[in-house]
């Protein structure tokens, strides 16, 4: 079901009109849908099932307060990779205990916070980030609860920007050298050995990498066993992929069927990392269109969202699915390269998109509740957009667009 759906030739975010946001709150604008979002994390907590699990939803996808608290309703845990991002965890009524903190480079200061915090794990990248968390607790006399993230050399099949489980990565430690680092981390006297963790990147398409990911691990788990570490969760990060244009990614459901598969005879409580998944079709960019206008033959639509606002297609020349909010029938449709008004060549939202449109019209590209509000800048000094949350036939304004003051608060002149 698709929450964002036309009637009468007009877009709607579940019962409210698109257009009247925009007017509304201006643009550009990001919409969410509360019913997908809420949808989307159940399709995890439900394919779990009866296996011990807890739902970590990645804060870095969209880290909006009223949509960490929507999520902190229904239970979720969260990963997080920053103090800033267990702040608003906390700020928005998450539960520190049902938090893990990926990431590879955890200052002192931020180790410190968590653990004062009391979240469930840190999931650790390297040695001197483990012989770091073991002194910060033993300053404050704690045991930290520590997995190794493992860094398995497996190819994702993904962006090479977004593959994080490759030798050349920077992300976790080598699985081949995790053995021995989980015996020292064993004997840290102020850690406590908890499990194990593995993300190999974001927007896979297929199950195979996670299955191959997981058989390493595995293998890991049995010689750990054997040594008499036993581990008693298992985190195998966010990644699954959703669907842009034509991808086909495995549901949740087959996914965590798989993994049973393989888990089966293993006591380990389950723990999942998904961003996109739950936010990326939770949510649309609206944007206005300024000018057309015609080069040499091609045809550019100038809207008033950017780069700045949406870094994906810069970034990673990625596609998202960009569609008139209202219709029209009185001009042709002409191929244009959907762009901002930002000084950079690399500043799209999409190019070569069939569309019948004038200057005033609103277009929405689609696909925009993950890494996109979250992403955003304030490059040439632009406010940053306005964040609405649809919840049936009402809309929450859930981030003010900034002010112009904003842009430069904290920032002095010399006396
Ligand atoms: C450690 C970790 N966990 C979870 C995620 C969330 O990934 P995704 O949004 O692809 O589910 C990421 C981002 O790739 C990550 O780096
Ligand atoms: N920002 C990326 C995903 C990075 C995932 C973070 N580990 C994207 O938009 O696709």
């Amino acid at each position: 079901m698709d929450y964002f759906t036309r009637k009468e030739n007009t877009l709607f975010a579940e019962e409210c009109r698109v257009a009247d946001l925009a007017k509304t709150y201006g643009t550009p604008l990001y919409i969410y849908s509360r019913a997908t979002i809420e949808r989307h994390w159940h399709a995890f907590d439900d394919a779990a099932g009866d296996q011990p699990h807890l739902i970590c939803y990645a804060v870095k996808a969209n880290s909006n307060l009223a949509i960490l608290n929507l999520l902190a309703r229904l239970g979720s845990g969260f990963d997080i990779v920053s103090k800033g991002e267990l702040a608003r965890v906390l700020a928005a009524g998450g539960d520190a205990a049902k938090v893990v903190f990926s990431g590879v480079g955890k200052k002192s200061d931020e180790i410190r916070y968590a653990l004062e915090q009391g979240i469930y794990c840190f999931n650790v990248e390297s040695a001197p980030e483990l012989a770091r968390i073991n002194r910060v607790a033993g300053e404050l006399g704690v045991k930290a609860p520590v997995s190794l993230r493992v860094n398995p050399d497996v190819d994702a099949g993904t962006h090479p920007y977004i593959s994080t489980g490759l030798k050349e990565n920077k992300f976790g430690i080598s699985i081949g050298d995790a053995e021995a680092l989980y015996v020292k981390a064993d004997q840290m006297p102020h850690l406590e050995v908890k499990g194990i963790d593995c993300h190999i990147g974001s927007q896979l398409t297929e199950l195979t990498p996670f299955l191959d990911a997981l058989d390493r691990v595995l293998v890991l788990i049995n010689k750990l066993a054997a040594k008499g570490i036993t581990l008693s969760h298992l985190d195998v990060g966010g990644g699954l992929g959703v669907c842009y244009r034509d991808e086909t990614p495995p549901h949740p459901k087959e996914y965590a069927r798989a993994l049973a598969e393989k888990l089966a005879g293993y006591d380990l409580t389950l723990l999942y990392e998904p961003g996109r998944a739950i936010m990326a079709n939770a949510g649309i960019l609206v944007t206005e269109v300024e000018y057309l206008k015609t080069n040499q033959g091609r045809h550019f639509a100038i809207v008033d969202g950017a780069m700045n606002d949406l870094l994906r297609p810069s970034l990673y020349q990625s596609w998202q699915e960009i569609i008139p909010v209202e219709q029209r029938r009185d001009v042709d449709e002409l191929s244009y390269d959907v762009v901002g008004p930002v000084c950079e060549t690399g500043d799209f939202l999409g190019k070569g998109r069939l569309l019948a449109i004038k200057a005033g019209d609103l277009l929405a590209v689609r696909s925009a509740g993950a890494y996109g509000f979250t992403m955003s800048s304030n490059y040439n000094s632009r406010p940053r957009a306005a964040e609405v949350l649809a919840d049936k036939d009402t809309c929450h304004l859930i981030r003010k667009r900034e002010s112009l003051a904003q842009l430069w608060q904290g920032e002095s002149i010399l006396p």
